[in-house]
């Protein structure tokens, strides 16, 4: 199924997996690192060609221009040379700190997460200290007590480190801890790896993007930080930085004489620098979370819909799917879904049959809306034919009317979706919910009513509706989503292998649950599974899906007996001994004649 969940940093593997944690190019990191560069190269190639900093002239203030590209200060200093000299020293004092800190935030956060126990705790309780501390304050405090001629810029770096890492440690700590369960880190310890081999060669890689932006973000902090305390006075005594700079321009009164030469380029430097950090951050955070990447916008000429239908033609269909296509506009477009045609009957279960990949997902999300970017309907329409002979172009549905459409009409129950159940709310909140959306003016009586009464259609105790969901196995979650899906008694039901998950027996008890329920409710079942022999116990009619087109179409029977298409063919063989008669288990509840129960 396709994860749309939060996406998760992949171990690396080859050089693949390196590649994959560098950034992507995009504009954003162009001009990052174009600003980075040119700063960075001012910084460390200005002080070569620009004069003594420190000479005084006998000019006082004068405005930009001639000798002085930039002007000169008060005291006839340069402006240019002073710029050039600052920037060097805030850049080394802002490598520094990134440096320390992300040192720091490495050690209490990654180790401590990995080992646990005290260790974890002890680290824990000192970057909780450490992040209760209001920064700034404390920084003034501590640069205060370290004398004036003391306070060179290695005395900043650590003073701004050791008050700049704990956040970043927290964070560190919570991925460390999902990544040491990951079974990749459980096969190192099992194969006897030593812990810092573990964490070396299974963890850290994982945390790179992670540990990049956490040092981008240092750096950053730790110039305007360290140009802070130069404003107020409290900056390194040896070295000329950004800060320093502004603190002369402040006390020559530079804003009161107008002199913008003096205090706005180290203010621009500083902004500008923090902007390209920043800018190269977010593409960092792509890397991280690749669902955060822009998608590329393409002309849509090839994705005007085509319009719904105009009247149904036969008066037994409930959803109409017609030449339904879907692409995720990736870097090489992946056209999951192709002219996919499908009508679905009245009390009918349509069951879609397709190995993993072949697109399934995706057109269960795209019938129901429910597909993201870079996911994309390029092309067909999805027409609902309602109860009370309207139809619905459910593609054309506004904001508003497709949440009201959806779950009312036509409800969805995941793969996995069990898992999707709140594990802090009750079964009952959980259920009740629906209705109080859906059903403003539903009565807290019938609400409790409907709530008791789908439980007892699937097949769970109603006094199960006080149970939290952890109290209930993996079958009877199951049961309370489809039991939550047929709460407002929709006509079209799309379930995405719902009982994948679920051991064989309580697959097959939901199942026959859901077949008895169709018959006696009488709603229509899109049921999309890899597991071709299931659908010809369950469904009435099959589609085969192989590569994101539908390649075979007809009753079970037909499918079982004779299937045209050679892909069809291939997934019967695929099951060759574990196939009963037809519809023996399910139907009946007795295993197959052949033996074969699945
Ligand atoms: N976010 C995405 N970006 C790019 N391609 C994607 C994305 N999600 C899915 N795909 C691609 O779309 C195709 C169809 O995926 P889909 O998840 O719909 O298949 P499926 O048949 O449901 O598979 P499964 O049974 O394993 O869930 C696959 O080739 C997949 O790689």
């Amino acid at each position: 199924m396709t994860d749309l969940g939060p996406a998760t940093v992949a171990p690396p593997r080859g050089r693949a997996g390196w590649r994959s944690m560098l950034p992507r190019w995009s504009p954003k990191l162009g001009v990052g690192l174009g600003l980075i560069a040119v700063i960075a190269l001012f910084g460390l190639l200005g002080p070569l060609f620009v004069g003594d900093p420190v000479t005084i002239r006998d000019l006082g203030l004068t405005p930009p221009g001639g000798e002085h590209p930039l002007g000169t200060t008060l005291t006839g200093q340069d402006v240019l040379a002073q710029l050039a000299h600052s920037t060097r020293g805030s850049l080394h004092i802002g490598l520094l700190v990134g440096v320390l800190a992300t040192l720091l935030s490495a050690l209490f956060g990654i180790v401590g997460g990995y080992v646990g126990g005290v260790v974890d705790e002890a680290f824990s309780l000192f970057s909780n200290v450490m992040l209760v501390i209001p920064g700034l304050p404390l920084v003034i405090v501590v640069s205060a007590f370290v004398p004036a001629d003391q306070r060179g810029s290695w005395t900043v770096a650590v003073v701004l480190a050791i008050t700049g890492w704990a956040a970043s440690a927290r964070v560190l700590r919570a991925q460390t801890l999902s990544l040491r369960t990951r079974d990749y880190v459980a096969a190192a310890r099992v194969a006897g790896e030593k812990p810092w081999r573990v964490i070396a060669v299974e963890v850290l890689p994982n945390l790179l993007p992670l540990l990049a932006s956490q040092f981008v973000f240092s750096v950053v902090y730790a110039i305007l930080s360290e140009a802070g305390l130069s404003f107020l006075g409290l900056g390194a005594s040896n070295s000329s930085t950004l800060g320093t700079m502004l603190y002369y321009a402040q006390n020559g009164f530079a804003l009161q004489r107008e002199a913008w030469w003096w205090f706005v380029p180290p203010g621009l430097v500083i902004a500008l620098f923090g902007c390209g950090l920043a800018l190269v951050n977010f593409s960092i955070d792509e890397i991280i979370n690749p669902g955060l990447r822009d998608i590329p916008r393409r002309p849509r000429a090839e994705a005007v819909r085509e319009p719904a239908p105009a009247a149904r033609t036969d008066d037994d269909v409930v959803l109409t799917v017609d030449r339904l296509s879907v692409v995720y506009q990736v870097d090489t477009p992946v056209h999951a879904v192709k002219d996919v045609s499908l009508t679905l009957r009245r009390g009918e279960i349509l069951g879609l049959a397709g190995e993993s990949g072949c697109g399934k997902t995706t057109l269960a999300y795209a019938v129901d809306r429910l597909h993201r970017p870079p996911a994309e309907i390029t092309g067909g329409s999805v027409t609902f034919h309602d109860r009370d002979g309207e139809d619905v172009d459910v593609l054309a549905l506004r904001p508003e009317e497709l949440r009201a459409f959806r779950w009312s009409k036509l409800s969805v129950v995941f793969q996995g979706a069990m898992n999707a159940l709140n594990p802090v709310i009750t079964v009952r909140a959980q259920l009740e919910d629906v209705l109080i959306t859906h059903r403003p003016g539903m009565s807290r009586a019938a609400r409790r009513a409907r709530c008791e009464e789908v439980l007892r259609l699937v097949g769970v105790d109603p006094r199960r509706l006080g149970s939290f969901p952890h109290e209930l196995s993996g079958g009877m979650r199951q049961r309370v989503v489809i039991a939550m899906a047929l709460l407002l008694d929709p006509q079209v039901m799309i379930m995405d292998e719902p009982t994948t998950a679920l051991d064989v027996v309580v697959q097959r008890g939901i199942l026959r649950e859901i077949m008895r329920l169709r018959d006696e409710i009488g709603f229509a079942v899109l049921f999309i599974t890899h597991d071709l022999p299931l659908l010809l116990e369950l469904a009435d009619r099959i589609a085969v899906m192989k590569d994101g087109e539908i390649v075979e179409h007809g009753p079970a029977e037909q499918v079982h007996r004779e299937p045209r298409h050679p892909y069809t063919r291939r997934l019967l063989d695929s099951f060759p001994s574990l196939t009963g008669e037809r519809g023996a288990f399910v139907r009946s509840g007795e295993p197959a004649p052949s033996g074969g129960a699945r």
